[in-house]
């Protein structure tokens, strides 16, 4: 079979690759002996642990003979660098940076993209990925390993559609964020202290959150119930509708997904 170490991760550092670096290790999903990070800063405090890792800050040096290339740095840092890697399968998690551009780039073997987001630093990332018909069963299967260490992971078909799972996937925990801050808003407006309400926010937030795991078929009939219950919340949902609500996250979404493909 292949063999897809060691494993490279560029931005091993950074925002996502200092959680999503550590997770694979805890996982097993690569040893510590076929690991590779690069970062132009070095190691993270995140890797502690594991002192005898290779680290590398020159692309060309640390990619050497890399099986897995995770790429986690930005579009305009992926492009302004050398990242040859010929032969390795690649996973990108970059917004907007398409498969034949890192094809091109890194004349990678197969390219696989996924849109993990920031809750991958507690293993709750939801991370949707598609593959190019190049990625054989082993690739897949890695691919899974890797992204299933940091949370749920789901193949898709469609490449252009990665652009809207950027918009709501990858964006998920600053949509609750903004939720949660807004809600702490009205409370302070209603008379509760800043203590007070944001206690409020984040107990409902949060249990919500819990709450809805694999139950997502169900939202729409759970709004239905609440309206029907003619209550408290049935009063807060109806204004809330009326004053917008509905319209303003589809602009949200909207303008996420127009900014991932203008990334292209
Ligand atoms: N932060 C997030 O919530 C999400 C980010 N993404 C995508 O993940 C990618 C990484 O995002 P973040 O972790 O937030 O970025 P970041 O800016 O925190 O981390 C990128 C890291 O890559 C390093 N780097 C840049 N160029 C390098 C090079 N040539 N060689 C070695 N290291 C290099 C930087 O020093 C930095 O530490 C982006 O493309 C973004 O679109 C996707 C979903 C969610
Ligand atoms: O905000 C961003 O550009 C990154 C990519 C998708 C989510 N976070």
């Amino acid at each position: 079979m292949r063999d897809l170490t060691p494993l490279a991760l560029v931005g091993a550092s950074g925002w996502l690759g200092r959680f999503m670096g550590p997770a694979l290790l805890r996982a097993g999903v690569v040893g510590p002996g076929d690991f590779i990070g690069l970062n132009r800063s070095g190691a993270s405090e995140a890797y502690a642990q594991w002192p005898g890792l290779r680290w590398s800050t020159d692309p060309e040096k640390g990619l050497e003979g890399a099986g897995m290339v995770i790429l986690s740095l930005r579009p305009d840092e992926f492009r302004a660098a050398p990242l040859r890697c010929p032969g390795a399968l690649v996973l990108s998690v970059m917004a907007g940076v398409s498969m034949a551009e890192i094809r091109e780039r890194t004349g990678a073997r197969a390219v696989v993209r996924s849109m993990p987001n920031a809750a991958m630093e507690i293993g709750q990332s939801f991370s949707p990925w598609v593959a190019e018909a190049e990625a054989d069963d082993a690739d897949r299967a890695m691919v899974r390993a890797v992204l299933g260490a940091s949370g749920r992971e789901e193949a898709f078909a469609r490449e252009a559609d990665i652009d809207v799972y950027a918009a709501i996937c990858g964006a998920g925990p600053a949509w609750a964020a903004l939720l949660l801050e807004a809600l702490a808003a009205a409370g302070r407006a209603e008379g509760l202290s800043p203590e007070q309400a944001l206690a409020a926010a984040e107990g409902a937030v949060v249990g919500a959150g819990a709450m809805l795991a694999g139950q997502g078929a169900q939202a729409g009939a759970m709004v239905d119930e609440f309206i029907a219950y003619a209550g408290t919340t049935a009063a807060g949902l109806e204004a809330a509708r009326a004053a917008g609500f509905a319209e303003a996250v589809a602009a949200g979404i909207a303008a996420g997904t127009q900014k991932a493909r203008a990334l292209g």
